[in-house]
């Protein structure tokens, strides 16, 4: 897919407040600091689109960004932070279950997992949510710059292993790095082909 046009909408902490639920939509979301504004810039090739930070926490709000003005992307905080209180992440986890059950629109949910970790708890707990909401969602692995190949080989075939233990069918998942720009053709053909289904689909 060829990303003719990027820009950014709006920042809200309300899904009713969000854009117009009238296009596909995808939303990023992964632990703090795992790389999803990062991912952003790089797939759609605009630096400083999604603002990044080398410390955890700089995304705080719904942000919506429209691409070719046929899809909504979205930029979500980040979960698994520890440094914010107890209160604000209770306040978080609400407008992220609500955003996530009432986003008629959301198309799909990309899940970031740092490809150089092992499975954590909380991405394992936040796709089996995920699963039990009935959202669907991918795996992104990120950072796979920071390691050799085979170290991301070697990662990747013990997050499936793990992921195979509780899923019949194991999610689709694909293999990137902000930096090399590895995977963008991939994640973008995959929803180029999402949107083409959904506008073939029946009462589009
Ligand atoms: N080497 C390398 N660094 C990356 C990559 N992706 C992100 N980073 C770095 O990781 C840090 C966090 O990146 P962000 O994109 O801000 O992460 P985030 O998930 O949006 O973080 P929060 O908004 O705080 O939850 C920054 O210092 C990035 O430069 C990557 O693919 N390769
Ligand atoms: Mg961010």
């Amino acid at each position: 897919m060829l990303i003719r046009d990027a820009r950014f909408l709006t920042s809200n902490t309300r899904v009713d407040l969000c854009p117009p639920p009238d296009r596909p939509e995808y939303a990023f979301i992964g632990r703090s600091n795992v790389g999803k504004s990062s991912l952003i810039n790089m797939l759609t090739s605009r630096a400083g689109l999604a603002k990044t930070s080398a410390s955890p926490g700089k995304t705080q709000l719904i942000n919506h960004f429209l691409v070719n003005e046929q899809w909504y992307l979205v930029d979500l905080p980040g979960y698994g932070y520890a440094k914010v209180s107890k209160t604000a992440r209770a306040e978080w986890q609400k407008m992220l279950n609500a955003y996530l059950q009432r986003r008629e629109n959301l198309a799909c949910v990309c899940v970031l997992l740092d490809s150089r970790l092992p499975p954590q708890a909380s991405d394992l707990e936040f796709m089996e949510n995920l699963g039990e909401m009935g959202v669907p969602f991918v795996m992104v692995f990120t950072k796979t710059d920071k390691q050799s190949a085979a170290q991301t080989r070697t990662l990747l075939a013990a997050y499936l292993a793990k992921m195979a233990e509780s899923w019949d069918e194991l999610p689709q998942y694909f293999v990137t790095s902000a930096t090399t720009k590895a995977g963008r053709d991939e994640l973008l053909g995959f929803i180029d082909g999402v949107n083409q289904q959904l506008a073939a689909a029946p009462g589009a």
